[in-house]
């Protein structure tokens, strides 16, 4: 479904040269769901707009669904769904007709249209809103809303940025379950972006993470985090003298050493952990030893990530609890530049509309020059409304 060979993408940023995006190479296969995961500003939607078609490379290329984005990027977007951190849909356009609309702009006959838009409001569960306007809608319903109009056209092949940043945990279950049902009956190909490391533990199959540019580690969450963590063991002791004839005892038990994290604590990182425990009280209990308290905890995406590059994706503004950092809306009075894919500046009927949507970031966000932020975010909405052009 995706091939992608040395693709890299350099921005301009006053007199010097950004590499955003590094010699990526992978491939996905069809029916995978991956995640892509990193800090802002690590390439991730960079990345996902080159295989969009929304930006055009500065070296390497890609085959997307079949097409290579440089040759025919035209038959790549006819063959993906593309939802990216903006909604798509217009103000006051009612869902139900807003669903039809962009089904008549994918060439599908008015009869097809209406079919495909009833197909879509089953299936995410649309139905209670489906006569009100997308500016009546929750962010969760526009979230939805955004997921059914990137699959009006029935692509093999969905990409989602970001889809449940700025939803509240309710949301984002119930999101997320629209994309796992439409994936089990259609077996879409799925990839997106998330700062939600939970998220991608749980529901993608395969973690691409990235770091200032390239791919640091590319495998299933479980074996992540089985090769470059382990379960944190923590043990309590009543005494500091118990304290240090235990890490004596722990050093022969286990393979990693153990540390002292205060006076009467212990901590180890050790693969099988919910096992050693047991065993460690044990041993520790017949020594004469008393364990007071203990915890398991097992490793997380953070860990992995602290592990590849000595830092926590929860430092800093991509911390997965807090709010969305986007780049800021599209301001359609501001002229496209040469980065954007050819066609993608022509503004949609919706682009001026999503400056306004409530659940946007305000522009300014990112400190990118004005004129790169209102060319990547105009591509990305008229991309988003498909060919409603
Ligand atoms: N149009 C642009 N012009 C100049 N620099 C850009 C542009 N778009 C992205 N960049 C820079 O490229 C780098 C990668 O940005 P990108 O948006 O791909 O990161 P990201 O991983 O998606 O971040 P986030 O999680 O914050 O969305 C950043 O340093 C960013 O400032």
């Amino acid at each position: 479904m995706i091939e992608t060979d040395g693709l890299t993408k350099r921005f301009r940023k006053g007199k010097s040269d950004v590499t955003a995006v590094s010699e990526l190479s992978f491939a996905v296969g069809a029916g995978e769901l991956v995640a892509f995961l990193g800090p802002n500003g690590a390439g991730k939607s960079t990345s996902l707009r080159m295989l969009t078609t929304l930006v055009r490379p500065t070296s390497g290329t890609a085959r997307v669904a079949g097409h290579d984005i440089l040759r025919d990027p035209a038959g790549v977007r006819s063959r993906i769904g593309s939802v990216g951190q903006l909604t798509s849909g217009s103000h006051a356009q009612r869902v139900r007709d807003e669903l039809r609309s962009q089904g008549a702009f994918h060439g599908l006959s008015r009869r097809d249209s209406r079919r495909r838009a009833d197909e879509l409001i089953a299936s995410l569960d649309l139905g209670g809103f489906a006569d009100r306007t997308v500016q009546q809608l929750s962010g969760g319903q526009k979230r939805r809303l955004d997921v059914a109009l990137g699959l009006v056209h029935a692509p093999g092949l969905l990409f989602l940025d970001e889809p449940s940043t700025g939803l509240d945990p309710q949301s984002r279950e119930n999101l997320w379950q629209h994309i796992l049902d439409v994936r089990e009956q259609h077996g879409t190909t799925v990839f997106l972006t998330t700062h939600y490391l939970e998220e991608a533990d749980r529901f993608a199959e395969r973690v691409m993470v990235m770091d200032h540019g390239r791919v640091i580690a590319d495998d299933t969450a479980s074996h992540l985090k089985a090769k470059l963590t382990g379960d944190v063991l923590t043990l309590g002791f009543a005494t500091p003298d118990a304290t240090v004839r235990a890490v004596g005892v722990l050093a022969g038990l286990a393979a990693a050493t153990p540390r002292r994290s205060d006076a009467s604590t212990i901590e180890l990182t050790v693969a099988g952990g919910d096992e050693l425990l047991p065993r460690a009280v044990r041993v520790l209990g017949a020594e004469g030893i008393e364990v007071v308290r203990a915890t398991c905890v097992p490793p997380t995406l953070d860990g992995v990530f602290l592990a590849l590059t000595g830092r926590s994706l929860r430092d800093g503004p991509a911390a997965a609890s807090e709010g969305p950092d986007t780049h800021g809306a599209p301001d359609v009075h501001e002229a496209p530049d040469a980065d954007a894919a050819p066609d993608a500046h022509a503004a949609p009927r919706s682009a001026s509309v999503a400056g306004d949507e409530p659940g946007a970031a305000p522009t300014g966000t990112t400190g990118l020059p004005a004129t790169d932020r209102a060319t990547t975010r105009a591509a990305e909405a008229a991309q988003q409304t498909g060919a409603k052009r």
